[in-house]
């Protein structure tokens, strides 16, 4: 094989990017792609979410909340890689890896460009971010994550536009679009629900060049690309994010900022619909824009054949999307939050007031 483009796939918790992968999947000009998929730690739904044929290769890997652990990447495509050669998987000619949504991409860029296994077999195309056009001004003023996101993107690709009123200059699409502008006057923009957005402009990107990138992109870059010639990143490690963001975590895979906090809630028993959807109300008119991101699988008493699955991010609601079957043997509701200083307790509480029993639930608060 000779060396495989690799398109990275960005963009902050619920932005759209399993739903742009998704279209890619299904599009037979790019069955040939391979996708890697970064879940944070153990309450990934992801993998049993993302349908695909048997001659498509979705791997997910399962890495930290905030960064794409680079040693975690690195196997998986030198694994991958050699698994094609050998014919244990489907050749590939392009791969997509999807980061989490509060993945600082600058780790992972520094790992494909820098390590000579992944050099001499990848090279990396160009980085590809999605952009809620109903939430970004607000998100990428709140959160550097996704301000990094969107200031390293060759392309940005705008989601929700179908939500979004019109364009007035109070519309919160007219006010994404300025942030962009101010973030990252250079890349390319798209609408991803105007009927003129071709997926293949995704894959028609050369080279990925940090020179291409404003001068914070490249001190980014350039100051990942020394710690990783310094130490793997990762086990113990120390980010520096920039203006007034500084962390330090062992390897806690669900732990991010002080206030960021990831955890699962299960129901074993089917869950009835009104109590159900009474408390997700509840909790985004209580909790709005901490709730960074809810999604599941659930199991609704009236119907427990036909699992639904919910997105929340922030403070809109999704519209249900309603499964044919359940994707594994595990029918229990799953319910992963990703909060903003909203605890665990807080949340099963709600669904306790309205007669719903969490079953068991693991967290890294
Ligand atoms: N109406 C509309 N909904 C969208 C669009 N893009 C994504 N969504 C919805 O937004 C929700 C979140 O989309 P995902 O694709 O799961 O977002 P994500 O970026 O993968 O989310 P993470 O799990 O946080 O990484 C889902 O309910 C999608 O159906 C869009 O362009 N229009």
């Amino acid at each position: 094989m000779s060396t495989i483009p690799v398109t990275l796939l960005t963009g902050f918790l619920g932005a759209g990017k399993s739903t742009l992968l998704k279209r890619i999947l299904r599009d037979p000009r790019f069955s040939d792609t391979a996708v890697v998929v970064n879940e944070f730690g153990e309450v990934g739904l992801d993998g049993a979410l993302i349908s695909h044929s048997p001659d498509q290769t979705v791997e997910m890997t399962s890495g930290c909340l905030c960064c794409t652990v680079r040693g975690d990447i690195r196997d998986t495509l030198l694994r991958l890689h050699a698994d094609a050669e050998s014919g244990r998987l489907p050749t590939f000619e392009r791969l997509v890896i999807e980061t989490t949504g509060l993945a600082d991409p600058a780790p992972v860029i520094a790992t494909l460009m820098q390590d000579p296994r992944l050099v001499r077999r990848y090279a990396l195309a160009g980085v590809v971010t999605l952009v809620d056009s109903l939430a970004g001004a607000d998100t990428l003023s709140r959160h550097e994550e996704a301000a990094k996101q969107a200031a390293v993107a060759d392309l940005l690709v705008l989601s929700k536009t179908d939500m979004v009123a019109d364009a007035h200059s109070e519309d919160p699409r007219h006010q994404t679009c300025k942030a962009l502008e101010r973030l990252n006057p250079v890349a390319r923009r798209f609408d991803a629900q105007a009927l003129e957005f071709d997926l293949k402009e995704l894959f028609e990107l050369q080279a990925f060049d940090p020179s291409a990138h404003s001068l914070d992109v490249q001190a980014w870059l350039a100051a990942e690309a020394y710690e990783g010639a310094e130490a793997d990143h990762h086990d113990q490690h120390h980010h520096d994010h920039g203006a007034g963001h500084d962390h330090q975590h062992s390897h806690d895979v669900n732990r991010h900022s002080l206030s960021i906090r990831a955890f699962c809630v299960t129901f074993e028993d089917a869950v009835a619909t009104d109590p159900f959807t009474r408390t997700l109300e509840t909790m985004i008119a209580r909790m709005g824009p901490a709730l960074l991101r809810v999604k599941g699988i659930v199991q609704l008493a009236e119907k427990p054949h036909t699992p639904v699955v919910f997105h929340g991010v922030q403070h809109v609601f999704h519209d249900p999307l309603i499964l044919p079957d359940w994707p594994d043997a595990d029918h229990r509701t799953k319910l992963v939050f990703v909060t903003d200083g909203v605890e665990h307790p807080e949340i099963e509480g709600l669904f306790r007031e309205a007669g719903l029993s969490p079953a068991r639930a693991f967290a890294r608060a």
